[in-house]
């Protein structure tokens, strides 16, 4: 799939001017800078202006959570969504706080919710089947999944899109889906998810290895993204390459949902330039897998934030979100030092 190069020399070096030109020591603005950059770059402006952001959270459940490699019960998948719906979530709050539309999708969820405002239904069944016992889904799903997130987005308003999942199980998945697309061991791509003792993170590893050799013959982006699932993160991996194409920003949450920023890379590698990483997550391997999702090959994405957050459901992107707005405001309303008659260094 084509996404084209949004490096545009001309307007990155007007854009450099411009944050050079501010009243303040050269780059002092540290990665404020850096953000605002990316943000002209993305939106084709000197002034980038963020427009209606719209919050998504995908959810689905997992077959392979039966097997014991989180420390919840599945139920809570379908529990925190109506969570979510009921504005009691870390998302909702924080959605709320900062005045940003969310929406909720049921990309798979063991559970019949009822039809309500900000909940859209694309499910494909009552979660992936269990990876140990064959794919987490049929390519067909796989495809299905991939065309609803495409299709979710083309539908939102704005220019901004703030990625987040919910799914008991699905560090599993998106540890399985790093291991497989880098080659890594798989040692080191498996972490605590929602807070496993060391006996269940012996469990998971063993299982999880189990599952990889499994599989051992998906290392194509899609065929792993089948194998190893879930619905939820296949419908990520739509949102993003939507968003990449109609460049709109993408806010990218946690561990999950960088694994499905993983695998569209996979398919269309300018996607990363799109890409805000908001943060570092405490979960084993999210560290390892921003090595693999910088804007070129020998650059890791370097998240915006490392507070210890490992929640998911979209609540570090929109905690990011105040930084983005002020990367914007700086470059529209910041004086430099001819507007404000400030006197440069070499003056
Ligand atoms: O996004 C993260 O970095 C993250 C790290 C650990 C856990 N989570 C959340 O916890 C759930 C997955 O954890 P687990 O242990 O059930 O695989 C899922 O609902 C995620 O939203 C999320
Ligand atoms: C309570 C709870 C809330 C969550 N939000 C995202 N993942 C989650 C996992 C659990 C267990």
């Amino acid at each position: 799939m084509h996404i084209d190069d949004i490096h545009n020399p001309v307007l990155a070096a007007r854009l450099q001017h411009r944050i050079d030109r501010k009243t303040k020591p050269l780059g002092a603005l540290g990665r404020l800078e850096t953000l605002a950059l990316q943000l002209g770059l993305i939106l084709g402006s000197e002034t980038p202006q963020l427009r209606e952001a719209q919050v998504l959270v995908c959810a689905g459940d997992h077959g392979l959570a039966a097997r014991g490699v989180s420390a919840y019960p599945s139920d809570v998948t379908w529990q925190m969504v109506e969570n979510f719906l009921a504005g009691g979530a870390a998302v909702s709050v924080l959605a709320r706080q900062h005045g940003l539309a969310l929406t909720v999708v049921d990309c798979g969820v063991r559970h019949d919710f009822a039809p309500r405002p900000g909940l859209l239904s694309r499910k494909l069944g009552p979660g992936t089947a269990d990876s140990a016992q064959g794919p987490a889904m049929s390519a067909a799903q796989c495809e299905q999944a991939i065309a609803n997130g495409r299709a979710i987005v083309a539908q939102l308003p704005g220019n901004a899109v703030l990625l987040g999942e919910m799914g008991i199980g699905n560090t599993s998945a998106a540890s399985l889906l790093l291991a497989a697309l880098t080659g890594h061991p798989l040692a080191d791509c498996v972490g605590a998810g929602t807070g496993l003792d060391e006996a269940g993170m012996a469990r998971k590893r063993a299982l999880l290895a189990q599952v990889l050799e499994r599989h051992a013959g998906a290392r194509a982006p899609l065929e792993a993204l089948a194998a190893f699932g879930g619905f939820e993160i296949a419908t990520l991996v739509g949102a993003v390459l939507q968003a990449a194409a109609e460049r709109r920003v993408i806010v990218v949450d946690g561990f999950i949902s960088s694994a499905a920023v993983l695998v569209a890379t996979r398919l269309a590698p300018q996607v990363t330039q799109r890409c805000v990483f908001s943060h570092r997550s405490d979960e084993c391997g999210h560290g390892l897998m921003l090595r693999h999702l910088g804007p070129d090959p020998q650059t890791p994405a370097r998240a915006l934030l490392d507070m210890g957050l490992r929640l998911g459901e979209g609540s570090g992107a929109v905690l990011a979100w105040p930084l983005l707005q002020s990367a914007c405001a700086i470059l529209a309303e910041m004086a430099s030092f001819e507007s404000a008659g400030v006197s440069d260094k070499d003056s």
